[in-house]
């Protein structure tokens, strides 16, 4: 068996799409299978979401988001269960959060677009981003969002755009919401793609990105195509001569 070189910076895969596409839990599953970290960005969104409702913080002002971020630490695990947590300074001392559940509540997913479209929160939490891969110490990291091959990794050696109709991702997250009806979870996420979108575009690969729709695959199959988009880039050509 032939010595691998150690990388000095861990490969970068960003992947991007709408809600429900599979994003977190295909990219969670590849990288696990590649033995990369994952970064999921939305959880940061989310766990700012949470903060400042938690806090009583007008999520339309920009200004006091950011002060918020001032007192903040965010903490993520990049391998293993997915673990989110907030340590906030609070004058005194320090109040330690565990969100992991509670930023997945529909609550935060109805009020996190109005966090996320403020311009200078998202530049801190993309320095964020960058900082928490360069000093991960892995092999390879798997970040997926929004805007992560547009903005935050647009040099990154693979770049994935993951999408499904809207029909069968409001069906998969419908799945993950008992009681909901599909027409609720349907206009739900179509009306935070339609908030999301005017902030950054998800729905259409820039040059370069590779376009995975998973709305015919189960979820070994899209698992599969990811890691094979991996693969191929790894082994061969730069990313950008080879969009499907
Ligand atoms: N290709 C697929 N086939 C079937 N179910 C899938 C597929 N991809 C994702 N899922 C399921 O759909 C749900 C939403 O996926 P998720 O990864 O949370 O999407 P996103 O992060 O893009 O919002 C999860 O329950 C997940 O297990
Ligand atoms: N890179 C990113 C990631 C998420 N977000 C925001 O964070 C929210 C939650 O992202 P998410 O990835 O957890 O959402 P789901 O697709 O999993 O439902 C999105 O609706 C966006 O408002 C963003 O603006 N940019």
């Amino acid at each position: 068996m032939g010595a691998t070189p150690l990388a000095t910076e861990p490969i970068l895969v960003a992947i991007d799409g709408p809600a429900g596409s599979g994003k977190s839990s295909v990219s969670r599953a590849a990288a696990e299978q590649m033995g990369f970290g994952i970064l999921d960005t939305g959880a940061a969104y989310r766990a700012l979401a949470w903060l400042s409702l938690h806090t009583e913080t007008d999520l339309e002002d920009e200004a006091a988001v950011l002060a918020l971020m001032d007192a903040w630490s965010y903490r993520t695990t990049l391998q293993g269960e997915q673990l989110i947590g907030i340590v906030l300074a609070d004058g005194e001392g320090y109040d330690t959060f565990d969100v992991t559940s509670e930023i997945r509540e529909p609550e935060i997913s109805g009020q996190v677009s109005r966090v996320s479209k403020h311009p200078q929160v998202r530049e801190r939490l993309n320095a964020m981003f960058r900082e928490i891969v360069a000093t991960s110490g892995l092999p390879g990291v798997v970040i997926e969002g929004r805007d992560i091959t547009t903005v935050v990794a647009p040099d990154a050696p693979v770049r994935i755009l993951m999408t499904a109709s809207p029909e069968v991702r409001a069906t998969r997250r419908q799945g993950e919401l008992p009681g909901a009806t599909h027409e609720q979870v349907l206009a739900d996420i179509t009306a935070r793609d339609a908030k999301d979108a005017a902030v950054v575009d998800f729905l259409n690969p820039a040059p370069g990105v590779t376009l995975i729709d998973t709305s015919d695959m189960n979820f070994g199959q899209s698992i599969q195509a990811v890691i094979d988009t991996v693969e191929e880039a790894r082994g061969a050509r730069p990313s950008n001569e080879k969009e499907r």
